[in-house]
């Protein structure tokens, strides 16, 4: 079906969207093309594997970016060889090792530990400029989210939908709702831009932005600095929505100028004119609008294990008994007990026993530098066991260690470590110890996030620095700072310029010679009607899901997050089965004197729900958080092939469908009537997916009707991969791909620029092959 954008007033999301679509089917679903996609070694061993597999490529290299994060040590790498001697952790170093064997194979630009420009994906791919204004950038990580600062639309996908970039360069979407959060006047001085988005979290919840783009919007944003803009994009995947966007404007373009993949010259100024058409035109529609006044926002801490539990930092520890709702009171009960934390005790008065400064939200250059200006000339307190500094990535590293903010963390008795994911998830050495109380600038508090029994608390930089010295939660706003001139600590612009320049020692990126010419808009809705897809050629192996009588379990939980689902240590796998010991592994054991794992009462322990194959959820927002494809990979291993809830995670929504496991929304009250009581009892539930009904197993219908995008439906009922039905598609990419070599031209050059060693051994740059990425686009797939 011929796609043609609305005339009318657009959003941003619009317009954004609407350059991609590739191809429309008749359910309405979008064959959306991915501009920018980038890798890391947790979610990416098993899509090569299926790509392997079925003897793909990946389409298009220049358009994908690999590096190592999560899994790697943070301890110097001063003498680092190479990846055998260095990671300790057997699983670890076998995730890298695929990483670095699937680059080589298939030919994908990859930094790697060996050097600078390594890190966390979402701090990398801004600052090479991989990054350009209304991209679409994704990758196997929820916080992708954080590209949506440069007015890009970016998500966090899952295993199988990486593999589905790389081999078609496309992925097929449906149109989320437009929602603003406009936030108004000056922030105060204290607060910064993690502070409101955990106050935003706090005001409209974790499932607040579900099924929706959210785009920040009013003069409190448009004063950010870029980096703070991507912190608060970064934090849109807590509030649930599938994106957060910023629309670019000056100091977008002012940040990206003269980084190594970004245009120069007049592929530049092409940029500039399409990128300066990316805001929300005056009249546009939202679905809904928020409206904040940024003067009345407190620097602000949270208190319990869900980034919603966010409170000012002159606040206290909430009080259950003053909550009526049963749900959210027996939630906050739950969460005090975790967090250790008596009812009504001032934030100020909670002691923390580590601190950690770094992860994907706050550990970019400025965050560095805002940290670095409370520690000056301070030591940490006493009862500090560890405070962490960990950079975001090398260039991050060198440029503070250029600017002697190391120094300042070395003598207040900090440790300097290297870039990484580090303790925000603790996939590597770096992790809380039970019951340990940490500061932390991450995103995310679930429980064991940090560790087992880890207790986290969110917050600004600033704020998890003053923490480290006084011991306890602290209000930057009453913190001595010692000022070596003023509160900050002054950068010249000529060492924000070095960062940029200087620490990318790499030739000049080469860009193609000539702009071509722009075309006229109808050429892009100028795509051939579509070939009806073959479906007996495209069954990927999927088993086929029709009807389910099942044994249906229950479990009265909101905000059932995937890392509760699959706690990290089974993320180290690099297959996609194997899984089911791990699943809800903190809920179903815990450990007894010994150290050994005993099974606790919860619901899947028991008889007869061992063998459950329907999950009834009470609460809201199922499967919120990280990306990762091991939580329905888990449930399926345990025999759970329906989920039904009131609300799910998008993502994790999305990635159940692709595992042939159904997700059904329905009502809270038509869960806590009907389905809630058989469940209880040990009954059967009937899942009918042609007729779209729910009974019981005498056949009495107890939802007459729930809601499936068609095109869903119809992979599900015919066991369909959907890789091999947009490999149907091909001339519709290829025709897109043409337009936007054309058109779009300033987009084309990728991470083919990115002069990156693959000659580890030698330790030396081996340059690729002069690439205009023409010549790669039609690959032999
Ligand atoms: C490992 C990855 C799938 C995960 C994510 O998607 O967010 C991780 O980055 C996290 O923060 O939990
Ligand atoms: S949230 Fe943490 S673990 Fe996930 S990408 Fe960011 S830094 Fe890494």
């Amino acid at each position: 079906m011929s796609y043609t954008p609305s005339t009318g007033p657009r959003t941003l999301y619009d317009k954004v969207f609407d350059a991609h679509v590739v191809h429309k089917n008749e359910a309405g679903s979008y064959l959306l093309y991915i501009d920018r996609h980038i890798i890391h070694e947790v979610t990416s061993p098993q899509a090569f594997e299926g790509l392997t597999n079925a003897g793909r490529k990946v389409r298009r290299t220049d358009c994908t970016l690999a590096t190592v994060d999560h899994n790697i040590p943070t301890e110097s790498r001063k003498n680092f060889k190479n990846v055998d001697t260095f990671i300790k952790q057997a699983d670890s170093r076998l995730q890298v090792k695929t990483l670095e064997k699937n680059v080589k194979d298939f030919n994908v630009p990859y930094l790697g530990m060996q050097e600078d420009r390594q890190g966390i994906v979402h701090i990398i791919g801004p600052e090479q400029g991989f990054t350009l204004p209304g991209t679409t950038v994704v990758c196997g990580d929820s916080h992708t989210s954080t590209h949506g600062a440069f007015g890009c639309l970016a998500f966090g996908i899952g295993t199988s939908e990486v593999e589905h970039v790389l081999a078609t360069q496309t992925l097929i979407q449906a149109k989320s709702k437009n929602m603003r959060i406009k936030v108004t006047g000056t922030l105060n001085e204290g607060v910064t831009s993690k502070d409101l988005v955990l106050h935003i979290i706090g005001l409209i919840g974790t499932a607040g932005g579900t099924g929706s783009v959210i785009e920040f919007a009013g003069e409190a944003i448009e004063a950010l600095s870029m980096e703070a803009r991507m912190s608060m994009c970064n934090m849109s995947i807590e509030a649930g929505a599938r994106a957060g966007m910023i629309a670019p404007d000056e100091t977008t373009f002012e940040y990206l100028k003269g980084r190594p993949l970004v245009p120069t010259g007049a592929e530049w100024e092409k940029g500039l004119t399409f990128w300066r058409s990316l805001f929300s035109d005056k009249d546009a529609k939202f679905d809904s609008e928020i409206v904040i006044d940024g003067t009345e926002i407190a620097p602000t801490v949270t208190w319990g294990t869900s980034p919603q539990d966010a409170l000012p930092i002159s606040g206290s520890v909430p009080d259950p008994s003053k909550v009526e709702d049963p749900i959210k009171k027996s939630g906050m009960i739950r969460a005090l007990d975790y967090m250790g934390l008596e009812a009504n005790t001032p934030l100020t008065q909670i002691p923390v026993d580590k601190v950690f400064i770094g992860s994907c939200t706050n550990a970019r250059i400025e965050d560095l530098r805002s940290a670095a200006a409370v520690v000056r000339g301070h030591k940490k307190a006493q009862n500090i066991m560890r405070a962490m500094i960990v950079p975001g990535s090398g260039l991050v590293k060198r440029q503070a260690e250029e600017e002697g903010l190391d120094k300042i963390f070395v003598d207040a008795g900090f440790e300097w470590r290297e870039a990484g994911c580090s303790m925000c998830l603790g996939m590597n050495p770096d992790i809380l110890s039970p019951k340990e109380r940490c500061a932390s600038t991450s995103n995310r508090n679930f429980e064991g996030r940090q560790g087992y029994q880890g207790r986290t608390h969110l917050m600004s930089p600033a704020m998890a620095a003053a923490a480290a010295i006084t011991g306890h939660i602290t209000d930057i706003r009453t913190f001595k700072i010692n000022k070596p001139e003023s509160a900050k600590v002054e950068v010249s612009s000529d060492e924000d310029e070095e960062l940029k320049t200087a620490a990318y020692n790499h030739e000049e990126p080469v860009q193609p010679t000539e702009a071509p010419t722009d075309i006229e808009e109808d050429e892009v809705d100028d795509i051939p009607s579509p070939a009806k897809a073959d479906t007996k050629a495209s069954s990927g192996g999927m088993n086929p899901f029709t009807t389910l009588t099942g044994l249906a379990a229950p479990l009265d939980k909101a905000n059932v997050d995937t890392d509760a689902i699959i706690p990290k240590q089974f993320l180290k796998t690099i297959k996609r089965t194997g899984l089911s010991v791990g699943l809800f592994y903190e809920w179903r054991f815990q450990k007894d004197a010994n150290g050994k794992d005993q099974e606790t009462d919860f619901v899947l322990n028991v008889e007869p729900w061992r063998n459950a194959e329907v999950l009834v959820v009470t609460g809201d927002n199922f499967g919120c958080g990280s990306s990762r494809e091991h939580a329905p990979w888990a449930l399926k291993d345990f025999g759970i092939k329906c989920m039904i809830a009131p609300s799910f995670g998008d993502i994790f929504y999305n990635n159940s469908f692709k595992n042939g496991l159904l997700p059904i929304r329905v009502d809270a009250n038509v869960i806590n009537e009907k389905l809630i009581p058989i469940a209880r009892n040990g009954g059967q539930l009937k899942i009918d997916l042609p007729n779209q009904t729910i009974s019981d197993d005498k056949g009495n219908v107890l939802v007459p009707h729930f809601e499936v995008e068609e095109f869903r439906k119809y992979c599900l009922l015919n066991g369909f991969d959907d890789i091999s039905l947009t490999l149907q598609l091909e001339d519709f990419i290829s025709k897109y791909e043409k337009v936007r070599r054309d058109k779009y031209s300033f987009w084309e050059g990728g991470s083919a620029l990115v002069n990156f060693p693959m000659n580890i051994k030698e330790q030396k740059f081996v340059k690729p092959k002069p690439l205009t990425t023409y010549d790669i686009v039609h690959q032999d797939w």
